[in-house]
């Protein structure tokens, strides 16, 4: 296993969000965790790379490569996090500074994760660039002068750069239309195989959870409803709000809708 948590609890001042949440990942696998919103599937993510808004408490183990990541000092996370375990969120727009370059970004990004030489920095920015098939020319540009989907690819790209274990993806479509949000996907499954990274994949969708997941866990209230193969809980889910949620999902055939098939190219 690559990440387990073990009795995960979460709570405010005065309330419990998530409530003993257990499960696992195992290595290079891709792990969808389906839920309604306010469901808790944010705040569990966020708990792995101690990521958690200050007044938000945690309980329990998140181990890490055998690690437990709840024990480890700021700095000491600070160094896993982008280098073995890094985040691509479904806000983008919010991952970059607006008034610096995509190099800019990508340079900082190396220099904190101690890249000293300059012309290597360079060097694997404009590499990861073309693993996310972006042209070497938006290296110089400013993020307003990206698409959504391209500014998703140059996070996707600085979020593999550093080869990390696992990559926690919430959401990571959301806010973009469904051929760039297919075409996402469709990358970040090509560089999976390719890296053999792990994927924490949280969403709404189960045309997704279809398409890419093979484990996945239900989260319900804060508490996890049920988890298991894919194939197993699509085909026969069990608890009562898994049959809900799968009623309720628009398409669940094999592909996607309105021809997305189609699409060539990522
Ligand atoms: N800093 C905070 N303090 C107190 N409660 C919070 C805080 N952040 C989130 N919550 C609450 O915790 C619950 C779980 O939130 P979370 O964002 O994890 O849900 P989610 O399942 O990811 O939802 P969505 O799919 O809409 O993103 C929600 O009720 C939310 O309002």
């Amino acid at each position: 296993m690559i990440l387990s948590m073990e009795q995960v609890s979460i709570s405010g001042r005065d309330n419990k969000i998530v409530n003993n949440v257990s499960l696992s990942i195992r290595k290079g696998e891709w792990y969808a965790l389906v839920g309604q919103s306010g469901s808790g599937k944010s705040l569990l993510s966020q708990a792995i790379g101690q990521m958690l808004p200050p007044n938000l408490k945690v309980e329990g183990k998140i181990l890490f490569k055998e690690e437990d990541l709840l024990s480890l000092s700021p700095k000491q996370m600070r160094s896993i996090r982008g280098e073995k375990l890094s985040y691509i969120f479904q806000d983008y727009q919010g991952s970059f500074t607006p008034f610096r370059t995509i190099a800019q970004h990508f340079d900082e990004y190396l220099k904190a994760h101690g890249v000293r030489d300059r012309k290597i920095r360079k060097q694997k920015s404009i590499d990861a660039l073309e693993s996310v098939g972006l042209d070497e020319a938006l290296y110089s540009r400013y993020p307003f002068q990206l698409s959504g989907g391209q500014l998703q690819r140059v996070s996707i790209a600085m979020a593999l750069m550093l080869s990390p274990d696992l990559l926690i993806a919430d959401e990571v479509t959301t806010a973009l239309d469904s051929v760039s949000g297919h075409r996402v996907l469709e990358l970040l499954a090509k560089l999976q195989k390719e890296t053999g990274c792990a994927i924490l994949f949280i969403t709404h969708d189960w045309r997704h959870v279809r398409r890419y997941a093979s484990r996945l866990a239900v989260m319900k209230e804060g508490e996890i409803v049920e988890s298991g193969g894919k194939h197993r809980i699509l085909d026969h889910p069990q608890h009562e709000y898994t049959k809900q949620l799968i009623a309720a999902a628009p398409t669940l055939e094999r592909g996607l809708p309105s021809g997305l098939e189609e699409v060539k190219g990522i």
